[in-house]
């Protein structure tokens, strides 16, 4: 059966053109064609080959992200592929290396912190990867508060050097990707002392590793952290420790871009804003929200497609048993998740232009949206990296038992994608971040300061108090203005909520303390509005294409009413809505999953993953499912032998009674 479509009959079904929703989903025909072309050549290179990885030890799963990591930037210069398409090659390499916290860490921070000297020093060497780098923040005590790392650099008047120490064991870098085995250089986080006087903490260029037979400089040890989560995943990666003993460093290798240490020691600012470094940290957060969106589409196109292949029951007189995505249950699972791959999307498109924005401002030395952009993308990398890593797992109990095996490609989608909820800001502390910035903009609204762009609701504060939502059908809940309404009422009326039972506390931050559950889920209601916003935004766009935007349309739907009816208790306890219409949202609700239902197949083939990116038998293009998974199973290194390894040894005399008994 090869070359057969097993999904042609529910390609077949779709109501709109999936090229044009491809471009949707892309963002623009140039990203599409980019990605298209890119995966393509990616998947058609046998050294990028994938489906092996897992069954590979620690030692040859390192060697094998080695040898690819070497190969993606052998093409990337023999194809003389530009600094995105670079990009994307790596992306769809799809196994995390060291080149990941090279160009997505070590970069950017010199690029961000460094002066122009800094750059002209180090970027040439990093951009043709003569030096390799990483960044080394996180200390074994120390992660989400920064301010607490121990790691000193000490000025030294005499030499006019820095001399960076770990005074404790606590004290030891630990985390950083690229680290244990591969970097030579790397951007260290260390407080700043001078004449005894503590500055904070400070970032500092440091070469760890000989550049000629690459041990460990004196004063250094590196090494490790050792095995994570699951069998491959992040394991092609080497997070490292690291500590230092009195190792120097010359002064120019602080990051003087916003402070500086001169020759005589003396701790000045620059002109440059210190602002600006916040502008990089709203860029780091705008891709992961995009990538939230793509491990998203990754996990709900293996289930779609495996729910329309897979049947249980319903058999009548020989017929076929009935395919398990038209199950309601499997619907009610399935399309919230692909109604929120797309809403991401959409999100991080907009949160790319906010990047532009700030930027834009940041330069004209505007810092008024700054606070703003960075509660926002703090709170949607929260948001999206949350639903995204539940979603692939509830996309794994989607398909069943099969769902369960590694050549499912869901397990290891999972272990690979749940550190960013972790990484780049714990995504509670975020949302902490998130609330307080939304109990400042309460506590400044008698003072006239007006909310600002995603706050800008909090504004209408008496209104939004006085809201009662006048839904009398269950269509009504298709109205964009009566859905934006709901959810800001409610998360106006949660955050509103806060700041008073915060005001009864005569010390705000034992308050801030005591009340962090009940804030993180105002801070939560508002991150949601934000994205159901933009999604109903994009729709207000003009987008061509047969059937697209109806279909958008659906599934904006979809995405807020299946919040609503999921967070029902806010809405009804917040007095937005009443309980007859919270039922009469769960009722459009299951009319939308019917909608979906024929579009479902095409609207997870608009993402365009290839087989190779997917790296799943569930999720295969062509639905041929079972004679691939049987295949599969015969390849497995247990296969190899008919009898196993260790058989003759421990199984055999048991069954041939030859072990002594003991007592039994
Ligand atoms: C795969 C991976 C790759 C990484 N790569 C790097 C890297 O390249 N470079 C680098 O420097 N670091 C890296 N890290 C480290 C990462 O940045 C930290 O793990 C992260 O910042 C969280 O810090 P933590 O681990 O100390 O967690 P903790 O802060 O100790 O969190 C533990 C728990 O405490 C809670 N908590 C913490 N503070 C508060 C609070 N104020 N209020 C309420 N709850 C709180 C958290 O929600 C969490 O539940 C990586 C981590 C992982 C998993």
């Amino acid at each position: 059966m090869e070359g057969v479509d097993h999904l042609a009959d529910e390609r077949n079904k779709a109501q709109f053109d999936v090229s044009d929703m491809k471009i949707v989903w892309a963002g623009s025909r140039h990203a599409y064609e980019l990605s298209d072309r890119i995966s393509r050549l990616v998947a058609s290179d046998p050294v990028f080959k994938k489906d092996n990885v897992s069954t590979l030890g620690r030692k040859e799963l390192f060697k094998n992200t080695l040898k690819k990591a070497a190969h993606a930037w052998k093409r990337i210069n023999e194809l003389g592929l530009n600094e995105e398409e670079a990009l994307k090659l790596r992306t769809f390499m799809d196994q995390p290396s060291f080149t990941d916290l090279h160009w997505g860490m070590f970069v950017p921070a010199i690029k961000g912190q460094g002066t122009d000297e800094q750059q002209q020093q180090w970027l040439p060497l990093a951009n043709k990867m003569q030096i390799i780098g990483c960044y080394a923040q996180t200390e074994l005590g120390h992660g989400s508060n920064v301010q607490g790392l121990e790691t000193t650099a000490t000025f030294d008047h005499k030499t006019d050097e820095f001399v960076l120490n770990s005074p404790t064991l606590t004290s030891s870098k630990w985390w950083p990707g690229g680290l244990g085995k591969i970097s030579t250089h790397a951007v260290v986080y260390a407080r700043l002392i001078i004449d005894d006087k503590d500055y904070g903490v400070h970032g500092f260029i440091a070469q760890l590793r000989s550049l000629n037979d690459h041990l460990p400089l004196p004063g250094i040890t590196i090494g490790d952290i050792g095995m994570k989560f699951g069998s491959a995943a992040y394991n092609s990666m080497d997070n490292g420790v690291l500590r230092f003993d009195h190792v120097r460093i010359p002064r120019n290798q602080m990051l003087m871009r916003v402070s500086q240490v001169t020759r005589e020691g003396k701790y000045v600012h620059s002109s440059v804003p210190r602002q600006l470094v916040y502008g990089t940290m709203v860029y780091v957060r705008q891709i992961i929200v995009f990538d939230a969106s793509v491990a998203l589409s990754r996990a709900v196109c293996i289930a779609t497609r495996y729910s329309a292949v897979r049947r249980q029951f319903g058999s009548q007189n020989g017929s076929h048993e009935t395919q398990v995505i038209d199950y309601k249950t499997q619907q009610a699972r399935l399309f919230p998740l692909l109604a929120s791959a797309y809403a991401f999307r959409f999100a991080g498109e907009w949160l790319k232009w906010l990047y532009t924005d700030v930027t834009e401002r940041l330069q004209a030395k505007d810092f008024s949206t700054l606070p703003e952009a960075h509660a926002c993308t703090a709170g949607l990398k929260s948001l999206t990296t949350s639903v995204a890593a539940d979603g692939i797992e509830e996309c794994r109990k989607l398909c069943g038992g099969h769902g369960y095996l590694s050549s499912s490609g869901l397990p290891e989608l999972f272990a690979v994608y749940i550190p960013a909820c972790t990484y780049e800001g714990d995504n509670v502390v975020l949302l902490l971040q998130v609330a307080r910035y939304l109990m400042k903009a309460i506590s400044q609204l008698n003072s006239g300061n007006k909310p600002v762009g995603t706050t800008a609701y909090l504004g209408r504060k008496e209104q939004l108090m006085q809201y009662r939502s006048d839904v009398v059908r269950a269509e009504d809940w298709l109205k964009p203005s009566v859905v934006v309404e709901a959810f800001e009422a409610r998360a106006a009326r949660m955050s509103l909520a806060c700041a008073q039972n915060l005001s009864k506390f005569s010390n705000p931050e034992d308050g801030f303390q005591e009340l962090a559950a009940d804030l993180i889920e105002a801070a939560t209601a508002h991150c949601q509005l934000i994205v159901v916003s933009k999604f109903i935004e994009k729709l207000q766009q003009d987008i061509p294409g047969n059937g697209v935007k109806q279909q958008l349309q659906v599934l904006c739907s979809i995405y807020a009413l299946f919040l609503l009816h999921k967070h029902i208790g806010d809405f009804l306890t917040t007095g937005c809505i009443t309980p007859k219409q919270g039922s009469l949202a769960n009722e459009q609700l299951r009319s939308l999953y019917s909608q979906v239902r024929p579009n479902a197949i095409a609207l997870v083939d608009a993402f365009n993953h290839t087989d190779h990116y997917l790296g799943s038998i569930l999720g295969r293009y062509d639905g041929n499912v079972y004679p691939k998974l049987y295949e599969e199973a015969w390849k497995d290194p247990l296969n190899d032998t008919v009898i196993p390894d260790g058989f003759h040894e421990y199984v055999e005399p048991l069954l041939k009674q030859q072990l002594r008994n003991a007592r039994l």
